[in-house]
């Protein structure tokens, strides 16, 4: 494993301790934060505009055959638009990880109904793609969420391990290091979207890598 990688993690863990207003989840199964009001209104409704008007059927690595296991839809935005690009400032700014570490931002949208049922977002070293997922930039290392707005009922964020559930707040970040000290992946990261009671639920979601990521 490489050791820049770790050595990326423990600093981000540092920076994040250390950020005003940030607060930790107290349990020593996982690095996992949360963040008030980490952006503005004006730039959460342009993200929500832009998932309205360019989203597809989310997908999913190593499918369990179960086709009701994530059921949004995603939006990949365009790096180059500017509110994606100010975003991408104030997650570097927060995290101090290096962009190159980092896929394309995401939205994802979810309908009443829909859900992401439990998972994680490192790729299963036993999964069938795994090989192909980590030719891109090895694993993911931290996963960094922000919701964009309130639902109306429902949505929440489970962290089922760790015992610790979310319920979206416009502006609120979530960001959790998915994998242990030794650089193996972390089950207790496992989370699940749950489903939308009412309304709409809008978040923007940026995985990290080990290694710099190739398109
Ligand atoms: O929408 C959420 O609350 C979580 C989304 C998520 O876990 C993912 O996209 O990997
Ligand atoms: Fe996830």
């Amino acid at each position: 494993m490489a050791t820049e990688a770790l050595q990326q993690e423990a600093t981000v863990a540092e920076r994040l301790r250390a950020t005003r207003n940030i607060q930790r989840v107290p349990t020593p199964k996982l690095e996992l934060f949360t963040l008030r009001d980490f952006m503005p209104e004006d730039e959460r409704l342009r993200l929500m505009e832009l998932i309205d008007a360019n989203r597809q059927p989310s997908t999913i690595t190593d499918s369990n055959g179960d086709d009701y296991f994530r059921t949004s839809e995603t939006c990949h935005f365009d790096e180059t638009d500017p509110v994606v690009m100010k975003l991408e400032e104030r997650l570097q700014a927060l995290s101090g990880i290096d962009p190159v570490f980092g896929e394309p931002l995401q939205g994802q949208r979810y309908e009443v109904g829909q859900e992401f049922k439990a998972h994680t977002d490192y790729f299963e070293p036993n999964g069938r793609d795994y090989d192909a997922n980590c030719q891109r930039g090895g694993n993911r290392t931290w996963t960094f969420m922000v919701y964009l707005n309130t639902p109306d009922a429902g949505g929440a964020t489970r962290f089922k391990v760790a015992n610790k559930m979310f319920q979206p707040e416009a502006g609120r970040l979530l960001c959790w290091n998915n994998r242990r000290a030794d650089g193996s992946p972390n089950a207790a990261t496992l989370h699940h979207a749950m489903k939308v009671r009412k309304g709409l639920k809008y978040v923007i979601t940026k995985w990290y890598r080990e290694l710099p990521y190739r398109q």
